[in-house]
């Protein structure tokens, strides 16, 4: 396993692959998975899919742009020896960790920005998030040039951002989303949960329960409603002392577009998405469910 903190090099070594299989009349195709570090489950997973490619990338970057000045930069957890082995573990081919000044050796100029889908949600929570998100990944696409890029739903609305820039600027790469791990429990995984005290992740449970609940209410009823959906995530997570709400919707997915309360669930003829952000303490976790059209929960 290679690791790389230069993008030249990381760019020189993979011209340097295509040019030996194209001398054997081979094509190599590349996958790509973006993370932050501090592996669990849910990136071991992406590996796993990205397999199918013959060179995986795992990039590992706390990327500084896409947080805001009040969040948990400073932090967020880190751990690269521990990332390292999963990676080897995981027959990764080559990990890209660049630190910060590799990737911008001066601030940006240049940003990517998508209208429209970032205004919702967590964009609405997080003024520019999307806009680092975009950015890096924008940057990390044409530092690998990958075939396939695999992202967790977990992150449903960057999935969806992710699809739109690459539609929009006519991106050569193929996104291929990938469904959420959770705990035996049914908590998602994520690297914040690090960051939870054992009452914290207890009252946590609520986001994954909730959604499951909902899920099982549009199985039993059909007649079920987004109003109906909203209300009973909202009041399941209220129940929780340590929790404080910072959104509860139900949406289109990909569009992220907002559905008259009163329409049935059933009756809609696209995907809709049931999206949690909800702090416990000063840990901000998000968790969703996509309720495929006919009540099919795709990511339980
Ligand atoms: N439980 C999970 N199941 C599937 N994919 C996941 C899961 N958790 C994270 N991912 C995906 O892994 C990729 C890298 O995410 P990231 O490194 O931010 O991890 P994270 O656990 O989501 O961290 P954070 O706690 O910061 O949200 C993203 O595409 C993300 O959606
Ligand atoms: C895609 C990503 C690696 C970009 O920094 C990040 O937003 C994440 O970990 O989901
Ligand atoms: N997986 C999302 C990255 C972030 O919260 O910044």
């Amino acid at each position: 396993m290679m690791i790389i903190k230069e993008p030249k090099e990381l760019q020189q070594e993979l011209k340097r692959r295509r040019f030996e299989a194209a001398k054997q009349g081979r094509e190599l195709t590349v996958g790509l998975v973006p993370t932050m570090g501090y592996l669990h489950e849910g990136h071991a997973s992406l590996i796993r899919k990205a397999r199918a490619n013959d060179v995986v990338v795992l990039s590992i970057f706390v990327n500084p742009i896409q947080f805001g000045p009040n969040e948990d930069l400073d932090r967020y957890p880190r751990d690269a020896a521990r990332d390292l082995a999963l990676a080897e573990k995981e027959c990764v081919d080559i990990v890209f960790m660049p630190e910060v000044q590799h990737m911008y050796p001066q601030p940006t100029k240049t940003k990517i920005q998508v209208e429209g889908l970032t205004s919702s949600l967590c964009g609405a929570s997080r003024p520019g998030h999307f806009d680092g998100v975009t950015t890096v990944v924008a940057k990390l696409f044409h530092i690998t040039k990958p075939d396939f890029a695999y992202f967790g739903m977990k992150d449903a609305q960057q999935v969806a951002v992710l699809s739109q820039m690459v539609a929009d600027l006519n991106m050569d790469v193929q996104l291929v989303p990938c469904p959420i791990v959770r705990e035996s429990d049914g908590m998602a995984l994520s690297s914040r949960n690090v960051y939870l005290n054992e009452e914290q992740r207890s009252q946590a449970l609520v986001l994954s329960a909730s959604l499951k609940e909902a899920y099982e209410l549009v199985q039993e009823q059909k007649s079920t409603t987004a109003a109906e959906l909203k209300k009973l995530l909202t009041e399941r997570i209220e129940a929780k002392p340590l929790a404080e709400i910072d959104y509860v919707e139900v949406l289109t997915f990909p569009e992220l577009e907002p559905i008259s309360e009163q329409t049935r669930l059933s009756d809609y003829e696209g995907d809709i998405i049931a999206a949690l952000a909800v702090k416990f303490g000063s840990t901000r976790l998000i968790d969703n469910m996509l309720f495929q059209k006919k009540d099919v929960a795709l990511h339980v």
